[in-house]
């Protein structure tokens, strides 16, 4: 740990060692290597490939890794975060930090409530605490949390959820992340936390856990290649009830961009002292327009890795699929405006056709 005033920065990134988070440490850690980043996660299933995750930051020096379980262990939170704050110095909170699996969220809706909502009441409590007790830090402090666009349920065909809109989550996944999105809300009304929540449709990349569809898909090909023969695959790749559900799908790289625009905008906010409070926390949807239902994104998958594999012999995909008991509710379809982040400079780059072509190749590798 630091001790020195040698960084300009210092920020705690929570669940970083899962997908995204660990994606988002090895951006913005090199980006910016005058800040000091401190990550902590309690190293679920999800990341248990820790290590491999986190390959490129270990060994840095302006990184640092705590394994930390942030619900059960608040008091170690609280001194690090407030007690330690002459060493520590955290003056930014990024928050990943949560179960994230809606299949698994309907076998343990309690463990999922309490940790996903405790993670971030836990942060925000630390916050509290540490802008009670060093009360100039209101001109630095910053509070970045990640939300998903489940929180407003499903959409109907034209339809596209605004920042505004009402949150209406049907799984218990969505629920806690709704939840915990109503009480960041509240921090910033009855403390005045700078707080800031980033709302995002399904996001894609290398990394992600092999339960989510995309990589399910990928993985399931690839052992399908091992078998010693290819007329029948023997693990097929699971559709839940028709798969007629719509997602829309935002790579990975698209979402660091608009997290670091949203961050830095936030911290020019919070040091401008005369920028007006805004009239509530600032929520920025960040979406894409890559919208396919379940069945067509696994046909496609399939299409391009087969492509890649065997460019010249054809394959039915129907015989790579089968179709399985749906979710207990399945929303139908996820669509969000992004206006709000378009109109400060955001637009993704990588289309969904780009994304898993690359993911593909680099599963060759
Ligand atoms: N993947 C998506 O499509 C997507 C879309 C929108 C929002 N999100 C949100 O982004 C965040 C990260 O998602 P992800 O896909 O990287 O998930 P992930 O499951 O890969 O990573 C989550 C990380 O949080 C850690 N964690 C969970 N509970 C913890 C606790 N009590 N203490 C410390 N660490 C804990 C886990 O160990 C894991 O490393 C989540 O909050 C999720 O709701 C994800
Ligand atoms: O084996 C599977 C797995 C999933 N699905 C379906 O594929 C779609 C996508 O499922 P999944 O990849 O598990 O993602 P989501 O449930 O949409 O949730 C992801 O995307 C959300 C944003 O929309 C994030 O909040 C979550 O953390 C992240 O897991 C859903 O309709 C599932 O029913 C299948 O058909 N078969």
């Amino acid at each position: 740990m630091t001790t020195s005033d040698e960084y300009e920065q210092h920020v705690l990134v929570t669940g970083g060692a899962g997908f995204i988070g660990s994606h988002c440490l090895d951006f913005l850690v090199s980006k910016y290597p005058q800040y000091h980043f401190t990550c902590m996660d309690s190293l679920n299933y999800a990341s248990e490939n820790s290590k491999k995750h986190l390959q490129n930051v270990l060994g840095k020096p302006n990184f640092t890794f705590i394994k930390i379980d942030l619900v059960t262990e608040y008091s170690a939170l609280e001194k690090f975060i407030v007690d330690d704050f002459p060493n520590t110095q955290i003056t930014h909170i990024i928050n990943f930090a949560a179960e994230s699996c809606v299949d698994r969220s309907f076998q343990n809706p309690i463990f999922f409530v309490k940790n996903n909502i405790l993670c971030a009441q836990h942060l925000l409590e630390c916050s509290r605490l540490l802008l009670d007790r060093y009360p100039h830090l209101h001109r630095e402090f910053t509070f970045l949390h990640i939300s998903t666009d489940e929180v407003y349920g499903e959409q109907g065909v034209h339809e596209n959820a605004k920042e505004n809109s009402a949150l209406r989550p049907t799984n218990p996944y969505a629920a806690s992340k709704a939840a915990t999105d109503l009480i960041v809300q509240s921090y910033y009304y009855s403390y005045n936390l700078p707080v800031v929540m980033i709302r995002a449709n399904n996001i894609y990349g290398p990394r992600q856990h092999n339960e989510k569809l995309v990589p399910m898909t990928i993985n399931k090909l690839h052992l399908f290649l091992q078998q010693k023969n290819h007329d029948v695959m023997l693990d097929k790749i699971t559709i839940h009830g028709d798969g007629s559900q719509k997602r829309k799908y935002l790579h990975v790289y698209d979402f660091l961009t608009a997290l670091d625009l949203v961050w830095k905008k936030q911290r020019k906010n919070v040091s401008a002292s005369s920028t007006p409070r805004p009239a509530g926390p600032q929520v920025f949807n960040v979406g894409s327009d890559d919208e396919l239902d379940n069945y067509s994104l696994v046909k496609h998958i399939c299409n391009c890795f087969f492509k890649k594999k065997f460019p010249s012999r054809k394959f039915d995909d129907s015989q790579f699929m089968v179709f399985v008991k749906n979710r207990n509710y399945n929303d139908a379809r996820y669509s969000l405006n992004y206006d709000k982040i378009k109109q400060i400079g955001w637009m993704p780059q990588i289309s969904l056709d780009q994304g898993i072509n690359e993911l593909i190749n680099d599963t060759f590798e």
